[in-house]
């Protein structure tokens, strides 16, 4: 197996619900993928379709009432799996471990040091009474304790942990001040690595101080600290203006090419899918709809959603790169609203009466993991057997099926009403 397509994280039938009072909501749904090391895998879709609920998932983000129900999720990381091993052997398998086999406590200290995330607003990454450089330090810091003897940690764990002792860190931070010379050392050269200028002046600044690009630069200097293995981004770019937004692509893909960081990136954006990764998911109501390479997605799809989304061709140079809206609203994922179809159905121009029932996911023609959950990857479409437009109750659905007649008289984008694809920075109009 060569380096470039070993896997580093397996997500395997994920499913991640949030039990409110309203019902319960089916944010994730038996949610399958694979990133490999050194790769860039995007995860793109309508807001809503359960991106944020699949990174926090994997970062052990996730928050009463919400929960993971079900999934595995194995993690590539030799040392771990050794000291994992003796306790908890169901939890390993060859070098990868499941993250949600093992206790609460060895995974959350994984968060930092083996995962790392930035998100949209870089201000709640901060404390913003210390410098920047101090945060730094501290996150620097932290990885050295992760690192540490583990014999340090022995008398403070209970036996079973033992043998995960370096896996187990010490939260407690002694001081708001450098913890040493030398990690504030490594945080200015975090900052310079992330092409802040000044890097020693900036570093005793404080987060107020600094612009909304820099500080954002400054956040990715913070999840790199802790030479992540996996470095998720969360809609890095939205809150920023197009210049910047580029800018901060431009460093992570730098980062990636300097460092062979894996990265996953989550946006509503194809343009920045297109320009930024190797492999890519596409979801839809909680589900990865379709999943390949770049030019599975992009040349060779099979999902109707995934045509619908390349529907308009994003300006690769503007990050904020519009996409036009599929018609028609985004399902309810609140269990007892979710019929037993295809979640797309009620949108879909080519829905046959085989989408009454759920599909699963199959593999499609193309690359090696070109997966795709729509009976077209099986069969194709059937115009005797389509629903009618008004199926669904409302003729929601596009007419592209259908032969009409062009009319000038009703503008489509007048009738959406959907949220949707809203992109990072405006249409630039
Ligand atoms: N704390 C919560 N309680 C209840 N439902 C939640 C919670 N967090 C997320 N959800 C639901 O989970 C679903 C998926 O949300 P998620 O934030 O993952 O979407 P997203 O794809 O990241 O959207 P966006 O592009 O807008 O960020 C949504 O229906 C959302 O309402
Ligand atoms: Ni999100």
């Amino acid at each position: 197996m060569s380096e470039s397509t070993e896997a580093l994280l397996r997500v395997e039938g994920l499913s991640t619900r949030f039990f409110t009072e309203q019902g319960q909501v089916n944010a994730v749904s038996d949610l399958d993928l694979r990133i490999d090391r050194g790769d860039v895998y995007g995860i793109v879709g309508e807001s809503g379709s359960g991106k944020s609920v699949t990174a926090r998932s994997i970062m052990d983000l996730i928050e009463s009432p919400g929960e993971i129900t079900s999934g595995e999720i194995w993690y590539r990381n030799g040392e771990l799996a050794a000291a994992v091993e003796d306790d908890h052997g169901h939890a390993v398998d060859g070098s990868f471990v499941d993250l949600l086999e093992i206790p609460e406590r060895v995974r959350r200290s994984l968060r930092g040091t083996s995962f790392s995330m930035i998100f949209q607003d870089p201000e709640s990454s901060f404390n913003p009474s210390l410098t920047v450089g101090e945060q730094l330090a501290e996150a620097v810091e932290v990885q050295r304790r992760a690192s540490a003897n583990p014999r340090s940690t022995r008398a403070r764990t209970r036996s079973e942990e033992y043998s995960l002792g370096s896996f187990v860190l010490s939260t407690m931070l002694p001081s708001k001040r450098y913890v040493s010379e030398e990690s504030r050392e490594r945080a200015i050269s975090l900052l310079e690595l992330v092409g802040i200028p000044d890097p020693v002046e900036r570093a005793d600044e404080y987060p107020h101080e600094y612009s909304g690009g820099m500080l954002q630069r400054a956040m990715i200097a913070q999840a790199l600290a802790g030479e992540p293995d996996l470095l998720i981004a969360d809609e890095p770019t939205t809150a920023l203006d197009v210049t910047i937004q580029a800018q901060i692509l431009d460093l992570l893909d730098e980062l990636k090419r300097e460092t062979g960081m894996t990265i996953l990136l989550i946006t509503h954006n194809l343009g920045v899918i297109a320009r930024m990764c190797d492999r890519v998911g596409v979801m839809y109501a909680g589900e990865i709809v379709e999943r390949g390479t770049l030019a599975d997605v992009f040349d060779d799809h099979v999902h109707p959603y995934t045509h619908g989304l390349l529907g308009s061709i994003p300006d690769v140079e503007r990050a904020g790169g519009r996409l036009e809206p599929i018609p028609g609203n985004v399902p309810s994922l609140l269990d007892r609203e979710m019929g037993d179809r295809c979640r797309f159905a009620d949108r879909c121009p080519k829905a046959m009466e085989d989408c009454l029932s759920h599909p699963p996911e199959v593999d499609a023609e193309g690359s090696d993991h070109h997966a795709v959950r729509c009976v077209l990857a099986e069969r194709s479409y059937d115009e005797s057997r389509a629903l009618p437009d008004d199926y669904f109750g409302e003729p929601d659905r596009p007419a592209e099926a259908v032969d009409e007649p062009q009319s000038d008289d009703e503008p489509l984008p007048a009738e959406r009403t959907q949220p949707t694809l809203e992109d990072a920075g405006g249409d630039g109009s």
